[in-house]
């Protein structure tokens, strides 16, 4: 199965800088005795959780950090210059496991969270380390130590503020492709979505994920289809949207059939606010939308919007009504606290 939230990573911490062999040399100072200095520290890499991220998308782009190494020591007793530390920016819920996918090396759930992946190699001694009462002119330096390499897995426990349900075919990726960043496949079969999507939308300045997962059918419950082992994903989301196909004969026999699923799987599931939209209503005219739409609110007892995922028309206000049902489940905003006084 393919998640948008998993990401491999191949880090490395920059090497420890030689250190430095050489002697004072000046005029009129003779035997000027050993002044090579030590090597700069090689650069760590470390990961930060960091607020306002909700993917891992872009360690789909990069994947390689590798920190600089230390500078090797100079005469006249200067130490090398260290490398730089790298920081990997991840959201915050991201989980780091070693190559074999199960190892947990370390897990970021709190803002500014930090850990150490792989530290620099410290520099080396230079020669005026050597310095003894039985040797005043040593001519050894120790080499700086080398970086530490590693492949890391970065893992994503996305939890969709928002989720997608309705039968097969019922427009759900098309409605995610058009209102976030995603770009699942869409094609005019049943079942053409086999694992979950993630995409972030955005809605008047806020941001929230959703989750479009396979269409349910009857059954779905006991394994048909397949199945309902994909609702999982959305069981922990603030709300859910329940897109119905308006194209369909039988509108109001169509939402029972997921309702009925829901409620199988979870009354957890069934008692999320739940936000009913009737789709594809650029293909009906008014008279059918009229008439399906009050089918569907007679089924169903609640009021249903209207939508067109192709045209986009009706999107935003499906958006704000879910943005509605999600803002009372943050905490906070994350621009809330940029004005938090800094503690060491
Ligand atoms: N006319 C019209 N067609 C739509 C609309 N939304 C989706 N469709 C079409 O309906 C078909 C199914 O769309 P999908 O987005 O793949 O449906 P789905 O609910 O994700 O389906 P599964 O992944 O199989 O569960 C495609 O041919 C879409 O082009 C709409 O608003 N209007
Ligand atoms: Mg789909």
């Amino acid at each position: 199965m393919k998640f948008l939230d998993l990401a491999k990573v191949y880090i490395r911490s920059g090497g420890g800088g030689a250190g430095c062999v050489s002697f004072r040399r000046e005029k009129f100072i003779e035997y000027g005795g050993p002044d090579g200095g030590d090597g700069g520290r090689g650069g760590d890499v470390w990961a930060e959780a960091v607020e306002g991220l909700n993917t891992l998308i872009d360690f789909r782009y990069q994947q390689h950090f590798f920190a600089k190494s230390g500078q090797h020591g100079m005469g006249s007793q200067m130490t090398g210059k260290s490398g730089d530390d790298i920081v990997l920016r991840v959201p915050v819920g991201t989980e780091i496991l070693e190559e074999d996918e199960e190892t947990v090396v370390a897990d970021l759930t709190e803002p500014g969270q930090r850990v150490l992946l792989a530290k620099g190699g410290n520099g080396g001694f230079g020669n005026l380390h050597f310095k003894s009462s039985t040797n005043r002119a040593p001519r050894n330096a120790n080499p700086g130590l080398a970086g530490v390499e590693r492949t890391l897995w970065l893992r994503l426990k996305l939890i969709a503020d928002a989720g997608l349900v309705g039968l097969p075919n019922a427009g759900k990726s098309t409605f995610l492709a058009a209102v976030s960043n995603a770009r699942p496949k869409i094609a005019d079969y049943p079942f053409t979505t086999l694992h979950p999507n993630l995409g972030v939308v955005g809605i008047d300045g806020h941001e929230f994920v959703m989750a479009d997962i396979p269409g349910l059918i009857e059954g779905a419950s006991e394994g048909r289809g397949i199945g309902d082992r994909f609702l999982g994903h959305i069981e922990r989301s603030a709300t859910l949207l329940h897109l119905v196909d308006g194209t369909s004969e039988d509108v109001a026999g169509d939402a029972r059939t997921v309702l009925t699923e829901l409620e199988a799987y979870s009354p957890v599931l069934m008692a999320k606010p739940r936000v009913t939209a009737l789709n594809k209503i650029d293909a009906l005219d008014d008279e059918t939308i009229a008439e399906r739409k009050a089918q569907l609110e007679a089924e169903i007892g609640t009021p249903v919007m209207l939508m067109s995922a192709v045209a986009k028309q009706g999107v935003t206000d499906v958006l704000r009504a879910l943005w509605s049902r999600i803002q009372p489940t943050r905490h906070q905003d994350s621009n809330d606290d940029v004005d938090a006084p800094w503690r060491p």
